[in-house]
């Protein structure tokens, strides 16, 4: 497994790379950022899954996570949403293809053969970071916004061993129940609803998955929030299954990196707090 760096900058005492490998779960090249605070570490890890249309820049550069992480000692882990390249299949639509993975691994044709983000962030980008940086990968958090808010739910109701905490800005509850997640679901996995479910954070909460505990920021200014993201589905499904979730509705903030950057210090606290206490 060969890993290029494709550019090092110093930030808060730490490193902020962006990194490409090629990947044999989506059979492409796919980059990848990580920050590394100064230090021998190893430090615990925190994911963070971005949303449509997004690459593994947009938090990177936007988010401004960088100081936080370095005065706590994590490492930051943005991947990009989906394979890219020639002889990928892709959709003129903003919501469908690349820049559009959804974390699920693609059973239609013809996005079979190279989109399978879910097995990529689950099984094969945490080895390769395990392998190239001085992570604690006993100690990982995951967290992401809007399409990736709802990977980040997903992946760690899927996965309770693997993460401390989940948080998410302002996810797609139930991609079932809205127009994004109803037209990615049927065109990666098929019309069959049944198959749906394990993609769905409230499907999954339904089905008895669970977690310690959710944080979510949502913005009540956000263009998507009523279309969309419905975070009252999700309110719905934690406390029917009584799962503790900290939903704080932000008044004024859209569904921008303003917003994220705005509250993602409470975010990486939150974290760190489940990342250091005894396991
Ligand atoms: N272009 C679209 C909206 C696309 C958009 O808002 N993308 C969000 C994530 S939305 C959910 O997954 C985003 O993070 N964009 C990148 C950024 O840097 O802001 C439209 O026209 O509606």
């Amino acid at each position: 497994m060969s890993l290029e760096t494709i550019s090092q900058h110093r930030s808060f005492g730490g490193t902020q790379g962006f990194y490409r490998h090629d990947s044999a779960e989506t059979g492409t090249p796919m980059r990848f950022s990580v920050f590394v605070p100064e230090g021998e570490g190893p430090f615990p890890v925190l994911w963070f899954l971005a949303g449509l249309t997004c690459t593994e820049e947009n938090f990177t550069t936007k988010a401004g996570a960088q100081r936080v992480a370095a005065e706590l000692e994590l490492i930051l882990v943005a991947p990009d949403t989906s394979p890219r390249g020639e002889g990928v299949a892709d959709d003129p639509a903003y919501d469908f293809g690349m820049g559009a993975g959804f974390y699920v691994d693609a059973t239609q044709a013809p996005w079979a053969p190279h989109f399978r983000m879910r097995s990529y962030i689950e099984r094969e980008l945490p080895a390769v970071i395990a392998a190239g940086f001085p992570a604690d990968m006993a100690r990982q958090s995951i967290t992401g916004h809007s399409m990736g808010g709802h990977g980040a739910l997903t992946i760690a109701l899927r996965n309770p061993d693997r993460f401390r905490s989940v948080s998410a800005f302002a996810p797609i509850a139930s991609p079932m129940r809205c127009p994004w997640g109803e037209k990615a679901l049927a065109g990666y996995l098929g019309e069959d609803q049944a198959k749906w479910r394990d993609y769905d954070a409230t499907a999954l909460i339904e089905n008895g998955a669970r977690v310690a505990d959710i944080l979510v920021d949502q913005g009540e200014a956000d263009n998507f929030i009523a279309s969309q993201l419905k975070p009252e589905l999700l309110e719905t499904a934690c406390a029917a299954a009584g799962i503790p979730l900290t939903l704080r509705r932000q008044p004024g903030y859209d569904h921008s990196y303003y917003f994220i950057a705005s509250f993602v210090e409470d975010h990486l606290r939150w974290h760190h707090k489940r990342l250091t206490e005894a396991a």
